[in-house]
């Protein structure tokens, strides 16, 4: 189990990125989403001991990790957002260098460890080529590969899937799937089929702050009866917007189709849709907007 208590991050600048973030995270895998600036990776360096965070806890199983970050980093397995550099070593000597550093010190357990890796990943066809020349789809699955070294119990993914083309996205979402369910994965992303298709709970992070945690099946039974769909002239669209609780909105066929919130029809022409995790996500994000600041970390100003 992961706790995570009244979480805290501002950055010099000001810029407050996480706001009292308190989620209790069991073994599973768990998505975390959130708009661009939500501070889904501002959480997730927090959590990989990167960054320390202005105020709070968090502990996995016995381990303080603010106190003992080196006890984490021994069972943690992380794959940032962007590696920056990709080096033109293979990607066979790559992991057995990175496996050194995660020490395994026996040369034969390394040889084992990082030809199962490339195998599970499908990248063993390639193991001799450098990774510089890799697709995005291969580097991501590279970085699985090197977030697996060594059976972390904590695996944090920070959008993973971002620019992989659909194909490659299944691939790596099938990967994720195969992860033990005995380990903590956190799956950071905003893009909410990768949580409909791996998480079986998640939280929604916007502005710094948890404004929405619990299961998926949950959150969408909450929004049976109050999602309605409509097919309408783009020029109409405005008026909808003023008239209603327009949550989405999806061009289709030359019409658009909005997503409308509300607890009865709200008239002529609107049907009941089935709600989706989509529903839920955008529902909330609708909600956030109408209640407050746009969405983006709060910018304090520093005295
Ligand atoms: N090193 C930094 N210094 C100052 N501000 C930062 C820093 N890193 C992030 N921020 C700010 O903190 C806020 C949260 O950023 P963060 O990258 O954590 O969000 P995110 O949800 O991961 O966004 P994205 O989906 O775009 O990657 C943003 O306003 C960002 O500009």
């Amino acid at each position: 189990m992961l706790s995570i208590s009244q979480l805290t991050h501002t950055y010099p600048n000001g810029v407050r990125a996480l706001d009292d973030v308190s989620l209790e995270i069991p073994a599973g895998m768990f998505g975390l989403l959130g708009p661009n600036g939500a501070g889904k990776s501002s959480l997730m360096r927090c959590l990989a001991t990167l960054q320390v965070p202005s105020a709070g806890a968090i502990r996995f199983g016995d381990i303080d990790v603010l106190a003992r970050p080196d006890a984490l980093r021994a069972t943690l397995g992380y794959l940032p957002q962007d590696f920056g550099v990709y080096p033109r070593v293979s990607a066979a000597d790559m992991l057995d260098h990175l496996a050194v550093l995660k020490g395994i010190a026996s040369r034969g357990e390394r040889r084992d460890t990082v030809e199962a890796l490339l195998r599970q990943v499908n990248l063993w066809d390639v193991r001799k080529a450098a990774i510089a020349g890799f697709s995005g789809g291969m580097r991501q699955r590279f970085g699985i590969a090197q977030a697996l070294i060594g059976n972390p119990k904590l695996i944090i993914v920070d959008e993973p899937t971002a620019g992989l083309d659909p194909e490659e996205r299944n691939r790596f979402n099938n990967l994720l799937a195969e992860i033990g369910e005995s380990v903590v994965v956190i799956l950071s992303t905003h893009i909410v089929d990768d949580v409909t298709d791996l998480c079986p709970r998640m939280a929604i992070l916007v502005s710094g702050r948890i404004v929405l945690a619990g299961t998926p099946t949950e959150l969408i039974a909450a929004l049976q009866g109050h999602i309605w769909q409509a097919s309408i002239d783009r020029q109409e669209v405005d008026a909808a917007k003023a008239r209603h609780e327009v949550i989405a909105t999806r061009l289709r066929g030359g019409r658009t189709v909005i997503r409308v919130l509300a607890a009865a029809s709200p008239g002529v022409g609107f049907a009941p849709a089935e709600p989706g995790l989509e529903d839920v996500y955008f529902a909330t994000l609708y909600r956030h907007r109408a209640a407050g600041p746009a969405t983006g970390a709060s910018a304090e100003k520093v005295a």
